[in-house]
């Protein structure tokens, strides 16, 4: 196994008016080259702004900080804007949720795809065209040599986000991020665009983080899963270990939300996690999914809870591991303080 990623102990603070919000707090993971990590959870977890301090793409009011932060051994902080600029794109790639918002409405599909190379290496516009009908067809494309000459409110949702993915593989990068890449695209071409974003990563042989609230994507492509809340790792592990034997409640919770081929009975109501996440504002302890956790016990609030880790992939952080996947109806929510 070869390590392409690694990231100890992040944490990425955000100054608000209102007070600190702590929006990824002591957050570990690694990626394997050619295979892909799953990053899941709810809206407002910290998976995107984890994402953001791995390229760097942190919005101005956020500090951040991690025992490590390395690319193919490589220690990316403390890099200069410019360093991290020739990173971007050369050797990790993002995807978008909403690809019209990374594509400019200015230029056209060609233009935008040929500066992402020409930018990053010393080839000529012939051969970046070159690449890019290449890529174009790779991602299922037809006429890719036409759509170099369309501009992006021109094609469908669905051809955006392959154009996005095309774009992220001109430059050859070793890590492409997705954040959400299907939520915005309708069932039939969510389901096309995994298939695809699975098998480039296999076939270019590069390590994928895939952020989702779904655990149904997650189990479609994910290798090794990393379940988030409140900005913590509340539970890891691979794909089998997460679906066959999840430990922390909010796994579980997560899983009864969706259908499980063999084990949902045809029928049932598919369950939900009532409650919203808190917003890490100020002072933190405990688990701070303890307030909608029916599985809840006053050592819960413990200010000590830490990840508990079991092997080099599965670790947990909950005073009662496996007792209860039940979630407390009607429960409000709550902070991690208090
Ligand atoms: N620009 C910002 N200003 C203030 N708070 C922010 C900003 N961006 C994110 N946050 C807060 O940081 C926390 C983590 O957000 P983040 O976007 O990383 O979550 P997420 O799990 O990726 O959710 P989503 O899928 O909705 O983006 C949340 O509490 C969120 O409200």
């Amino acid at each position: 196994m070869t390590i392409l990623l690694e990231v100890e102990h992040l944490f990425v603070d955000l100054a608000l008016p209102a007070g600190t919000l702590h929006a990824v707090r002591d957050v570990s993971f690694k990626v394997e080259k050619g295979k892909t990590l799953s990053l899941v959870g709810e809206s407002g977890c910290g998976k995107s702004m984890t994402a953001m301090a791995v390229m760097g793409l942190l919005p101005p009011s956020a500090s951040c900080r991690a025992a490590k932060i390395e690319l193919e051994g490589e220690n990316l902080q403390g890099l200069s804007e410019n360093r991290m600029a020739t990173y971007r794109g050369a050797r990790m790639a993002m995807i978008f949720q909403e690809p019209m918002t990374s594509l400019d409405p200015c230029y056209s599909i060609g233009n935008q795809l040929v500066e992402a190379l020409t930018e990053h290496q010393n080839v000529s516009v012939t051969e970046a065209e070159e690449r890019a009908v290449y890529l174009l067809e790779k991602v299922g494309i037809t006429g890719a040599g036409s759509r170099l000459k369309q501009y992006p409110h021109q094609l469908s949702g669905g051809l955006r986000q392959r154009i996005m993915i095309a774009m992220g593989l001109m430059c050859g990068p070793s890590l492409i991020i997705a954040d959400e890449p299907t939520t915005a695209l309708d069932v039939t071409i969510q389901a096309q665009i995994l298939k695809l974003l699975s098998s480039i990563q296999k076939e270019f042989n590069m390590g994928m983080i895939l952020i989702t609230h779904d655990l149904g994507v997650v189990a479609r492509v994910a290798d090794d899963v990393v379940v988030m809340y409140c900005g913590e790792v509340v539970e890891t592990g691979n794909i089998d270990e997460i679906f066959t034997n999840p430990i922390h409640p909010y796994t579980k919770g997560l899983l009864e939300c969706i259908p499980v081929p063999g084990k949902t009975e045809p029928g049932k109501k598919l369950g939900s996690i009532p409650g919203i996440v808190p917003t890490p504002i100020g002072e933190l302890w405990g688990c701070s999914f303890r307030n909608r956790c029916r599985s809840a016990v006053p050592e819960c609030a413990d200010k000590g809870l830490k990840l508990t880790q079991i092997s080099d992939k599965r670790s947990f952080r909950c005073v009662r591991p496996g007792f209860s996947g039940d979630i407390k109806v009607g429960a409000s929510g709550g902070t991690g303080a208090g």
